[in-house]
């Protein structure tokens, strides 16, 4: 298997652009600048975590990352040759985002009536794909549910749900997985797992993979992170300690 941290890696493609991108919801005296003017590239096979205040942007910064919504202003592209994400329509957005997109969130989002397998290879039934058995069975391992394929999730630990989840993300081999608050609701050591899990899908598959989370422990595992206040980039770091992290959070306001 191929290890590469995505830092290490002198000449990679970015996975995403942001150029000036801005969100405004709402207009006039209610208008909310969600995003203000955010320019950023992210390295294709790189571990980026998104961190900042309560309201600072991240949810948004993601959405319109993942193509999930259109900025107001700006243009997002997601691979080098892809076309502007803000120029697309609904059901163009759509493809893009079943094609080269994967995506984990705090609350698993895996569909109750249906057995893990069924909810992994769910993406690739939606995209019209096929893939081999033996190989859903292969990536179900790999994510420590082999003997768990048809049980449903409910019968699943929330760090079992999670790996399904992550497992979910993984099956279309996105240019991109997107997580957010993906150990929000997981004890300590569900937690450390499921953020080992990630880190293993970018050291040996480089798995480009942006996380939002509030956690610093969770943002030490990536390769930089990126702070956001009031909708800006303030800062860029490269892989820190937790603690390091969580001293940076605290002073965001007096180094924008
Ligand atoms: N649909 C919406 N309509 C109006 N305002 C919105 C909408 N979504 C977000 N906002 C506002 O945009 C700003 C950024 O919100 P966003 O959810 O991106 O921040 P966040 O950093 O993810 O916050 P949190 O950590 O609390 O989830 C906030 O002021 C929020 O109130």
């Amino acid at each position: 298997m191929k290890r590469n941290r995505g830092l290490d890696v002198a000449s990679v493609a970015d996975a995403i652009r942001l150029d000036a991108v801005s969100k405004v919801y709402g207009t006039g005296v209610g208008a909310v600048s969600a995003l203000d003017d955010v320019s950023v590239t992210i390295p294709g096979g790189s571990f980026t975590a998104v961190m900042g205040p309560s309201g600072s942007g991240k949810s948004t910064f993601l959405h319109c990352a993942a193509g999930l919504d259109r900025p107001t202003t700006g243009s997002v592209h997601l691979g080098a040759a892809a076309p502007d994400l803000a120029a697309l329509s609904e059901t163009e957005l759509t493809l893009v985002r079943r094609r080269h997109v994967g995506f984990v969130f705090q609350d698993f989002n895996l569909v109750p009536s249906l057995t893990v397998r069924q909810n992994v290879t769910l993406p690739l039934r939606l995209a019209h794909r096929r893939m081999r058995r033996a190989d859903v069975t292969e990536l179900l391992a790999r994510v420590g549910l082999g003997g768990r394929a048809d049980h449903l999730p409910s019968q699943l630990s929330g760090g079992q749900q999670q790996r399904a989840a992550i497992a979910r993300s993984l099956i279309t081999h996105p240019d991109v997985v997107f997580a957010d608050e993906p150990t929000g609701a997981l004890d300590t050591a569900s937690a450390r797992e499921i953020l080992a899990l990630l880190r293993a899908a970018v050291d040996d598959y480089r798995q480009t993979t942006v996380m939002v989370t509030h956690d610093p422990v969770a943002a030490s595992w990536a390769d930089r992170v990126v702070f956001l206040a009031d909708g800006r980039i303030v800062d860029i770091v490269a892989a820190q300690p937790a603690d390091r992290i969580a001293d940076r959070m605290t002073r965001l306001g007096s180094w924008a």
